[in-house]
């Protein structure tokens, strides 16, 4: 099975800084890859490159065999995203942004599809409320709908649960690996190194822009017997 994303020498620079520093990966179809690393290691900036909202300063990304490059567009119109902390328009309602999402995407049977993740995600009676007078988690829930309801065959998410409250977090993760197991893939960048360690196939550590580590959750735990651990003893020792 071909990857879904291959990093080749993946970099970006902003000035003098190095943000990711030529980074090789790839990821497996059907995975749930799980991107780890201090703040400011470069993760957001790794998932902007690959989902054609920067681009990079060298080497080679390609998503869903589109070169992340030369076609950023089709990489977005492919994918689901949700950007780090992204909030929804202001001025539109929870059923306008949804509607809007589902015009751009084209998505058949839409009114029946939101209805679903409305009530999957217990958002239903925020549906007329204008974005501005959502609760952080409620934005949060939109921004995983709109990545999720054109049904993509992969899905990359900045920080997923943040915002979100334990029964819902539990909810999401569920999602998450019902996703994968339907053949999908999921790639995304979390500080929660237990939920990782819960849901994740397989991980890849960065630290300092640099990639230390790319792998298996098995290979993680033969290691190390537990993420969190693995993840602390890497990063301390370089
Ligand atoms: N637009 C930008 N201009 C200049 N520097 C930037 C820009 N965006 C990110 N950086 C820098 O690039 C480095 C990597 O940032 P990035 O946001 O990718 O890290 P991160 O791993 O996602 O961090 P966190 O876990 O704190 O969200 C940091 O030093 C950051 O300050």
């Amino acid at each position: 099975m071909a990857p879904v994303i291959i990093t080749d020498n993946l970099g970006k620079k902003y000035g003098d800084l190095d943000a990711v520093n030529r980074v090789n990966f790839s990821v497996r179809e059907g995975s749930l890859f799980g991107l780890l690393g201090p703040n400011g290691s470069g993760k957001t900036t790794m998932i902007k490159m690959l989902t054609g909202q920067i681009l990079p300063s060298s080497g080679k990304g390609y998503v869903l065999d589109i070169d992340v490059t030369s076609d950023p567009v089709e990489v977005r119109r492919s994918v689901g995203i949700v950007p780090e902390q992204e909030t929804p328009p202001s001025f539109l309602t929870v059923m306008e942004y949804l509607e809007f999402v589902g015009e751009i995407r084209k998505i058949p049977d839409l009114e029946k599809k939101i209805l679903w993740w409305l009530e999957f995600l217990d958002f239903g009676d925020k549906r007329d409320v204008l974005c501005k007078d959502l609760s952080r988690g409620t934005r949060q829930k939109l921004m995983l709908t709109q990545a999720f309801i054109h049904e993509p065959k992969l899905a990359l998410i900045d920080e997923p649960l943040i915002n979100f409250d334990p029964i819902m977090q539990t909810k999401v993760k569920e999602f998450f690996v019902s996703y994968v197991h339907q053949g999908n893939t999921l790639f995304l960048s979390t500080h929660l190194l237990e939920t990782a360690e819960e849901i994740c196939t397989d991980i890849a550590i960065l630290h300092k822009a640099n990639l230390l580590f790319c792998g298996t959750i098995h290979e993680v735990l033969e290691k190390s017997g537990h993420l969190p651990e693995f993840f602390l003893s890497l990063v301390r020792s370089n």
